[in-house]
C-alpha cells in the first residue's frame, strides 16, 4: 500500500468574495514528483501555503506526514524544503551568512551536500543576497531548500523567469534528489513541457477547482488527437461527447479528445467523417483543451 505524504480533503478558501480554492481533494504519494499546474490566479500558491501551514483551512483538512501543519508547524516544517514564489531571502546577508543562518534551523543540514550544490549552482560565498541575479536567487533558494535533505520539497514556480540553462539546473537537481533518495517533490509551474518531462503525477487547478489529478501516464493515455475529414464541408465542428477542442474548417478538423473513444468514432462515422490520423497531444495541448472545455461548460451553466 502506498503511503501518502500529503492528504488534502475538501479544502476551501475564500479571500473576501474571491473563491481561491473550492473543495479541493488530492493526495501526494511518497516518492512522487507531483506537478501542480494552472493559469495565473488558479490557486496554486494558496494550496501550497495551506500545506506549509501558512494558511488555516476555512473548511476541509490538510495533513502532511499525517500531521496538521497549522497545529504542529515544527513537526511539518522541519521535514519540508520550501522555495517560495517570491524567493524572499534576507538581502543584507552574504551567501555564507545565509547558509549559516538557515543551517541553525535544521539539525539535519548536510554541509558537504550544501557545498556540492553551491559549486553546481556557481554561487560565491562572499556575494551579498542583494546583488544576486534572479537566477542566482532561485539557485540559492533551492540550495537552502535541498541542503537539509528534507523528505518533502515544496517548490513554488521553481523555474519562473529563469533562462533555460538555469531551469535545467533546477530540474536536474529535483530529479537527482528524488531519484537518489526516494523523496517527494511537489512543485507548481506554468511550463507544461517541463512538468511533462519531470513529473509522474499532476494536478490541474482552474479558478480554485481541481480539474483533474492523476498520474502523468494516465493523463497522456486518456487524451488523443484525431484528424478527421468530413464528406461535406462543416460550418462548425459538431457537438460530440469526448471532443474537448477543435481547430480547422470545411472538411478537415483536428480534435483533442478525452476518453469515449468508441462512442466518438461511432458518432463520427454516423456523420460521414473519416479518421485520417490519430496522434498523441502534448501535456500543454491537453491542458489548453481542458481549460477551454471547462470555460465552455461554465459559460453554458
Ligand atoms: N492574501 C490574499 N488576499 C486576497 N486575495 C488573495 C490572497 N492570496 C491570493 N488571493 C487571490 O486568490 C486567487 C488565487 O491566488 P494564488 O496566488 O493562489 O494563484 P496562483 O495559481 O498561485 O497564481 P500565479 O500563477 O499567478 O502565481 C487569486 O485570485 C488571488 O488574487
Amino acid at each position: 500500500m502506498s503511503t501518502h505524504v500529503i492528504e488534502i480533503e475538501n479544502l476551501s478558501r475564500r479571500f473576501g468574495k474571491k473563491q481561491a480554492l473550492a473543495n479541493v481533494s488530492l493526495s501526494v504519494p511518497e516518492g512522487a514528483v507531483f506537478g501542480l499546474v494552472g493559469e495565473n490566479g488558479a490557486g496554486k500558491t494558496t494550496l501550497l501555503k495551506h500545506i506549509l501551514g501558512f494558511l488555516k483551512p476555512q473548511s476541509g483538512t490538510v495533513r502532511v506526514f499525517g500531521l496538521d501543519p497549522v497545529a504542529d508547524p515544527p513537526g511539518v516544517l522541519s521535514r519540508i524544503g520550501h522555495l517560495s514564489e517570491s524567493r524572499d531571502l534576507p538581502p543584507w546577508m552574504t551567501v555564507r551568512e545565509l547558509f549559516e543562518f538557515t543551517r541553525a534551523f535544521y539539525p539535519k543540514w548536510d554541509p558537504v551536500y550544501a557545498e556540492e550544490l553551491r559549486m553546481m549552482f556557481e554561487l560565491t560565498m562572499t556575494q551579498k543576497v542583494t546583488t544576486l541575479s534572479r537566477g542566482q536567487l532561485a539557485r540559492a533558494g533551492l540550495l537552502l531548500a535541498l541542503a537539509h535533505r528534507p523528505p518533502l520539497l515544496v517548490l513554488d514556480e521553481p523555474s519562473s523567469g529563469l533562462d533555460p540553462l538555469v531551469r535545467k539546473d533546477i530540474l536536474d537537481a529535483i530529479i537527482r534528489t528524488v531519484v537518489d533518495e526516494g523523496r517527494t517533490v511537489l512543485f507548481s509551474s506554468h511550463l507544461l513541457d517541463e512538468v511533462q518531462r519531470v513529473s509522474d503525477r499532476i494536478a490541474v487547478l482552474d479558478q480554485g477547482q481541481l480539474l483533474l489529478t492523476s498520474t502523468l501516464d494516465e493523463v497522456l493515455v486518456s487524451h488523443y488527437r484525431l484528424t478527421v475529414s468530413f464528406a461535406e464541408p462543416q460550418p462548425c465542428f459538431p457537438v460530440l461527447t469526448g471532443a474537448l477542442t477543435w481547430t480547422g474548417s470545411g472538411k478537415e478538423w483536428d480534435v483533442i479528445c478525452n476518453g469515449q473513444r468508441q462512442e466518438l468514432e461511432a458518432a463520427l462515422r454516423e456523420l460521414d467523417a473519416e479518421i485520417l490520423e490519430q496522434t498523441a497531444p502534448t501535456l500543454e495541448e491537453i491542458f489548453v483543451a481542458r481549460m477551454k472545455s471547462a470555460a465552455r461548460s461554465s459559460f453554458k451553466d
